[in-house]
C-alpha cells in the first residue's frame, strides 16, 4: 500500500514524516496555500529519510518549468494536476521521470476518461475537484483500473477509502489543523492503516 502525505512544507512536517515513514511526500509547485519555492523544497527533501520517494506537484504549468524543478530536485516522480497533454506526459516520461497523473472526478464519465492514461503513466490518481463535496469513493468504486485515492481522506474516513482496495491513498488537508501538518493525525492515518492491513 502506497501512502502519501501531500503538501509538506516547513522542517517540522518533514521530521513527522521521517518519524511515520510514508511511501512518498508530496511537494506541491502549483498556485497553492502549500506552494513551496524551489529552494524551499531542495532543503526540505535534503532531511527526509533516503527511503522515502519524492513527488513534485504541478499543475498547467510549463514544460520548461516542469522539468527545470523536477531536474534540479532530482524528484523520484512528477504528480501532473491539470489538463497536460499526452504528449507533455511522455515528454517527461522521455526524460526519465515517472508520473502520477491526477484525474479530478465529478461523474463516471471522468473515470472512463482517466483509462487512456493507463499505458502511459506510473499510476492514475483519483482525486475530486478543490472544494467540492463530491462522493469520490462511490464514483471510484466504477474503476476497473489500478488506482491510488485522494480527495478528502482524514483518520475517522480512512477505512472507507481502503474498501475500494486503492494502489494507495494520497493525504493532505485530512492531516491538517489550521492549514498546517497536525502530527497527530498523521499517526492516526498510520496507526489505522497498521490495524486494518498490517501496514
Ligand atoms: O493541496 C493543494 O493545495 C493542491 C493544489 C494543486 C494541486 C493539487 C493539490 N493537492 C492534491 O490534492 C490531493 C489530496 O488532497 P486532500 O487530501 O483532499 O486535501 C493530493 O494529491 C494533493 O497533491
Amino acid at each position: 500500500m502506497i501512502v502519501k502525505f501531500c503538501g509538506i512544507r516547513r522542517e517540522e512536517d518533514v521530521e513527522y514524516c521521517n518519524i511515520l515513514n510514508p511511501t512518498m511526500i508530496g511537494l506541491i509547485f502549483a498556485d497553492s496555500p502549500r506552494k513551496v519555492e524551489k529552494d524551499t523544497a531542495k532543503r526540505l527533501l535534503a532531511m527526509k529519510n533516503p527511503s522515502i520517494k519524492s513527488v513534485g506537484v504541478f499543475k498547467n504549468q510549463t514544460l520548461s518549468e516542469v522539468l527545470s524543478i523536477s531536474k534540479d530536485l532530482k524528484l523520484d516522480f512528477i504528480q501532473l494536476h491539470g489538463n497536460e497533454s499526452i504528449e507533455f506526459i511522455t515528454y517527461l516520461k522521455s526524460q526519465g521521470f515517472k508520473i502520477i497523473k491526477a484525474v479530478e472526478v465529478e461523474k463516471v464519465n471522468d473515470i472512463e476518461r482517466s483509462k487512456i492514461y493507463k499505458d502511459i503513466v506510473d499510476f492514475i490518481l483519483l482525486d475530486r475537484p478543490k472544494g467540492k463535496e463530491i462522493d469520490i469513493v462511490q464514483l471510484a468504486k466504477n474503476a476497473d483500473f489500478d488506482f491510488i485515492i485522494a480527495g478528502g481522506i482524514t483518520p475517522e474516513n480512512v477505512e472507507r477509502y481502503l474498501a475500494l482496495n486503492p494502489l494507495g491513498i494520497d493525504i493532505s488537508s485530512g492531516i491538517e489543523t489550521n492549514g498546517f501538518k497536525d502530527f497527530n493525525k498523521m499517526r492516526a492515518i498510520v496507526e489505522k492503516l497498521t490495524k486494518i492491513q498490517g501496514w
